[in-house]
Formats: C-alpha cells, structure tokens, sequence
C-alpha cells in the first residue's frame, strides 16, 4: 500500500471488532519504528510506548475487573472486561516531558499525538487496523505506567485485524481549508477569486 492509499483509507475500528492476530515481532518493530519519523520539534522523542498484549493484556483485564467492580453494573462491567481481553495488542502511549526546555510542552504533547498516528497508518498500512482512545491516569495507572508528575498517558491504541473492513465516509477537505493573502485575506477554498 502506497503512503497516499494508507493515509486516504485509514479508519479506526472499534476495540470490538479488533480480532487476532495481532502484528508479529518483527511488524510491531516496523510499526514502532515508524514512529521516529514523527514530527518532533527539538527532536526530544518526548513519549514512551508501553506495549501490552498476551499475559499482559489477561492481566490488564484483571485489574480493570477489580477496580471497577463497585462502580459498574455487572454487565457493562462484563462487557468492559472482554472488550479489553479480546483486544489483541494495546499500545499505551505515554508522554515523557522535558520540562524547562525551550521547546514547549505543548509542541511536545503534539509530538507524541503524531507518533500515535504513526502508528496508526503504520499498523494500517500492514494491513491491520486500530483506534486511539484516551484514558485519564489516575493514581493507580499513574503508578502502574511509572508517569512522573508533568506526564499523562497520550493515548490508548488498540490494534489486531478488523473482523471486517469497510471505508468511512469523509469530508471534503474543502469545507477546513482557507487561502490567505493581503489582498483578499481570508477567503474560504472554493470561494470564487475576484
Ligand atoms: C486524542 C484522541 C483521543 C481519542 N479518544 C477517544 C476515546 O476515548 N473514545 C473514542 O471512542 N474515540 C476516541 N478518539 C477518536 C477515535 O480514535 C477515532 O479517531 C474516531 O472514532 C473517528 O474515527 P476515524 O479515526 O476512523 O476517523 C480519540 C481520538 C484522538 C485523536
């Protein structure tokens, strides 16, 4: 698949319709690799990538049954739980700041948006396919993922092969995008010139 297909057919899956197998060894490398050609100002790399899957993903399910089982019904909760077993590779992406440098925290926390989508069009180049899901650390996944006090978990991906796939309808681009000169300032894409 050419970059121009993969970025125009990417779509994001549901964790439920996310089946074995997952990417291998070696096409997880090829997946976290492509991540180093991310943008990132000052080239800090500001993100670290926690892969869980296999044992990792039954424990996970675990913890998740334990932690909420006071605050969910027994069904949603069933339901949580073996959407997150059945979910055959989860990537947590964790940001890593650099504080008191002069690229800014926020330029960094968009560095580590683009490696996720990296990964992203990398595992859907592959030919499988993923969402992103964020997920507000409290203490205990603070503690778990071993975040320092300025880091957040930047997102949740899920990855396997799509039960089935099937294209998104998209917007037309033209309805986000504007031109710019002095003359005409601000003028909407397909606004007639002149
Ligand atoms: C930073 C970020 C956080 C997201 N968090 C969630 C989330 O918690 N739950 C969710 O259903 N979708 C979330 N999404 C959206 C999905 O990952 C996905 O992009 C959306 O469903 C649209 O599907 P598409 O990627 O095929 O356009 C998030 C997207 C981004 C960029």
């Amino acid at each position: 698949m050419d970059a121009i297909e993969a970025l125009m057919s990417r779509r994001s899956y549901a964790r439920g319709n996310l089946i074995e197998p997952a990417p291998s060894e070696v096409e997880l490398e090829i997946i976290l690799q492509a991540t180093m050609t991310a943008p990132d100002h000052g080239n800090l790399k500001p993100w670290r990538f926690v892969v869980v899957q296999g044992q990792g993903i039954r424990d996970l399910s675990l913890l998740v049954k334990e932690k909420y089982a006071n605050a969910m019904s027994s069904e949603h909760l069933e339901a949580f739980v073996s959407e997150i077993t059945d979910t055959p590779l989860m990537i947590f992406v964790c940001s890593k700041i650099v504080l008191d440098h002069h690229v800014s925290v926020f330029d960094q926390h968009l560095a580590g948006g683009a490696a996720c989508e990296h990964i992203l069009l990398a595992a859907h180049a592959l030919g499988f396919a993923g969402i992103w899901h964020s997920l507000d650390a409290d203490d205990d996944l603070r503690h778990l993922m071993q975040l320092k006090p300025e880091d957040n978990i930047i997102g949740v991906l899920s990855i396997g092969t799509p039960k089935r796939t099937s294209k998104a309808k998209r917007k037309p681009f033209s309805d986000y995008a504007q031109t710019w000169d002095m003359e005409h300032g601000l003028q909407n894409w397909n606004a007639e010139s002149g």
